[in-house]
């Protein structure tokens, strides 16, 4: 059910298989019916086509925004991603992403309104890269994100690692869950 990635930044982690076959084909199906749209920073567009449910990071204001609801055809999944989350494990934003042939995403961390990033890989495998600075130049880890799987960023994978994934070579289709930093989930208590 789950694997530790050998030598891998700590506080990865992976579950290859997380969902089943059928599981995956309604999920992109559901995807599919979205109205994505390419992903906006700035002045930038960027080649992957995404919507995000609960909250939206607008690069245009720099601010965490709000966004639709999470749709309930997202309920089992986030469900069983709190499930293997652990206890406290509250998803508050959710990101649905559709990769073509020959899209990537570039080197990044995520924004740090969001803790925890769990992300579930459909459709076709990634090379879902790792980089860390060291005195002498990047330390680097590859996780082969195969489909159905699960990885969950926490801790340094998180926090000090980069990642980015290559232009993949068949569409991938990937859903994003993140948890919330303390003190977003404060703001929204006390609205
Ligand atoms: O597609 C993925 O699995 C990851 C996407 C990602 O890193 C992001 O949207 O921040
Ligand atoms: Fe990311």
């Amino acid at each position: 059910m789950f694997d530790a990635p050998a030598a891998g930044p700590a506080g990865l982690r992976y579950a290859p298989d997380f969902i089943s076959k059928a599981t995956e084909g309604e999920l992109i199906r559901h995807i599919r019916a979205l109205p994505l749209a390419p992903f906006q920073f700035g002045q930038f567009e960027g080649k992957r086509r995404v919507a995000s449910f609960g909250y939206r990071y607008d690069y245009a204001s720099r601010r965490l925004e709000c966004a639709e609801p999470i749709p309930s055809w997202l309920n089992g999944i986030v469900a069983a991603i709190q499930s293997f989350g652990g206890v406290s494990t509250e998803i508050g934003q959710i990101l649905c992403t559709e990769y073509d042939c020959g899209v990537g995403i570039g080197w990044h961390r995520d924004k740090p309104h969001f803790d925890r990033i769990f992300g579930l890989s459909l459709g076709s495998a990634c090379k879902f890269r790792f980089r860390r600075r060291t005195e002498n130049g990047w330390e680097r880890f590859t996780l082969d994100a195969a489909p159905r799987s699960l990885y969950l960023m926490a801790g340094d994978a998180r926090q000090i690692w980069e990642h980015s994934i290559p232009p993949v070579e068949a569409p991938r289709y990937s859903i994003t869950f993140r948890t919330m930093v303390e003190t977003v989930r404060g703001a929204k208590a006390s609205r």
